[in-house]
């Protein structure tokens, strides 16, 4: 299943720049992670925001959900979820 994922980030000003750091970098290490195992297929950054979209290929809901809410930037996000499925005019094949 597809998802199309915009994840707006917001680190409250008060946060330490060490806490900071170290949450930005579990977070790629993770998203680095899954964009491996083909579960992150697509992360673009939304250009002059602290924002991305991205493109979620999971076996459910549930499993986008666990994704989600596992990430170490997720209390700080504001996340909007569209699942995506097939276009009966689309001349690609769901292979992203
Ligand atoms: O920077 C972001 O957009 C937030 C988040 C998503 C991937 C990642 O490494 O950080």
């Amino acid at each position: 299943m597809l998802f199309h994922v915009r994840m707006n980030v917001s680190l409250p000003t008060a946060m330490p720049a060490d806490q900071a750091a170290k949450l930005k970098a579990d977070e790629k290490a993770l998203a680095q992670q899954l964009q491996n195992e083909g579960k992150w297929r697509h992360l673009w950054r939304i250009a002059g925001q602290y924002a991305n979209i991205s493109i979620f290929d999971v076996a459910s809901v549930d499993e986008l959900h666990a994704l989600l809410t596992a990430l170490p930037l997720f209390p700080y996000m504001q996340i909007e979820v569209m699942p995506l499925c097939r276009h009966p005019s689309s001349v690609r094949d769901n292979d992203l």
